[in-house]
């Protein structure tokens, strides 16, 4: 059973960031320890011994599987479309959902490939949210209803989730979103997103830097910048990783997009990314400055720039392998080996 959201405008969703649950210190310290005695020199399985520790946490228990993964990939179309941000037509949006549901995207193999099960999530794509230069992108009604979505979408049941996106135009919103929660200047974020070229990426660092001069004090509240500036797939990747924070579910992030929508969290509630985990590192130029911004090490580095979660659901196989040796191996007691 999917769980209502337990909130209905921004001011609540802030309160219910604030309150979400830590992870199970007993059993991420059992954990710690278990990995203390498995047959390998200490620390020899490097970043998989952190992430099955980690995980333990919040799955608590000392020895977590991964079973039962979910890929929820959420659909949006952006109004900034129109200022030619994009290498493709805002329709693409709608057929890739329409490929999505069909089986013959990336992600429904890489899905598949991870043992994950995948949903599939448009969000009003006939009404695209308004080009930010002119207005705020939502309304507070918009966004909550995104986030709602996002939040709903979780299967409380799912035992990891990876947040996807698709929404020609959105590298430029997650670009701005960046821009305006951390700081900089537009070029340091604005990236070559489906491929535009040297003429698209003025036409992108313009576009921001005019989105982000038209909002100028809201955006110092990160959930009005979310709305001003953002998109309803992200409102809704941010509900959804806020959902699986309530139901202890770890996260593992997708590309940049994905990430901007951590990192509105991550300003509206300091700390509260602890369950989260970036799959990987994509090409988009503004994505690893982003990662560093949170402090989050990208588990893959392999030049990604799709979206649709493709990253995270590749990094679900990095944890399955950690989770697999963690809960599985030896100890040097139960193998008869000499520890050093
Ligand atoms: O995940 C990423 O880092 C990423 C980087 C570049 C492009 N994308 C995907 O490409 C689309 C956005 O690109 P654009 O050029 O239309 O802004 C959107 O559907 C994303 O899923 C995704
Ligand atoms: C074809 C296509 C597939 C995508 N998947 C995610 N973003 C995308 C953008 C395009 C253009």
């Amino acid at each position: 059973m999917q769980d209502a959201a337990p909130f209905d405008d921004l001011s609540d969703f802030q309160t219910v960031l604030i309150g979400l649950p830590g992870s199970d210190s007993r059993a991420r310290e059992a954990a710690r320890a278990r990995n203390d005695r498995l047959t390998k020199p200490p620390g020899a399985l490097g970043r998989l011994e952190e992430l099955a520790v980690w995980f333990a946490g919040w799955a608590g228990t000392e020895r977590p599987v991964l079973a039962r993964p979910q890929v929820a990939v959420f659909a949006a179309n952006h109004g900034i479309a129109v200022r030619g941000v994009s290498a493709f037509p805002a329709e693409v949006t709608a057929q890739m959902v329409a490929n999505f549901r069909a089986g013959g995207a990336a992600i429904n193999q890489l899905s598949a490939w991870a043992g994950a099960t995948m949903s599939v999530h448009a969000l009003d794509l006939d009404r695209p949210t308004r080009d930010f230069t002119t207005g705020p992108a939502m309304s507070e009604a918009e966004v909550v209803r995104a986030l709602e979505t996002g939040w709903t979408a979780v299967d409380p049941e799912a035992d990891a989730l990876v947040v996807g996106e698709m929404g020609i135009g959105n590298t430029t919103s997650a670009a701005a979103l960046a821009c305006a929660l951390f700081g900089g200047a537009a070029e340091d974020w604005a990236g070559r997103g489906t491929g535009i070229d040297e003429a698209g990426l003025s036409r992108k660092v313009e576009t921001i830097t005019e989105g982000l001069g038209r909002h100028g004090a809201a955006l110092t509240d990160p959930l009005e910048a979310l709305r001003c500036l953002g998109g309803r797939e992200i409102a809704a990747m941010a509900g959804a990783i806020a959902a699986a924070r309530s139901h202890r579910i770890p996260v593992v992030l997708d590309g940049f997009i994905a990430t901007a929508a951590a990192g509105v969290l991550a300003r509206a509630a300091p700390g509260c990314l602890t369950h989260c985990v970036a799959g990987h590192v994509s090409a988009e130029s503004g994505h690893r400055r982003l990662l560093g911004k949170l402090g989050l090490d990208p588990i893959l580095d392999l030049g990604l720039r799709l979206g649709e979660g493709s990253g995270g659901a590749l990094a679900l196989g990095v944890l399955a392998a950690a989770l697999r040796t963690h809960s599985g191996m030896a100890t040097f007691d139960e193998a008869g080996v000499s520890d050093g």
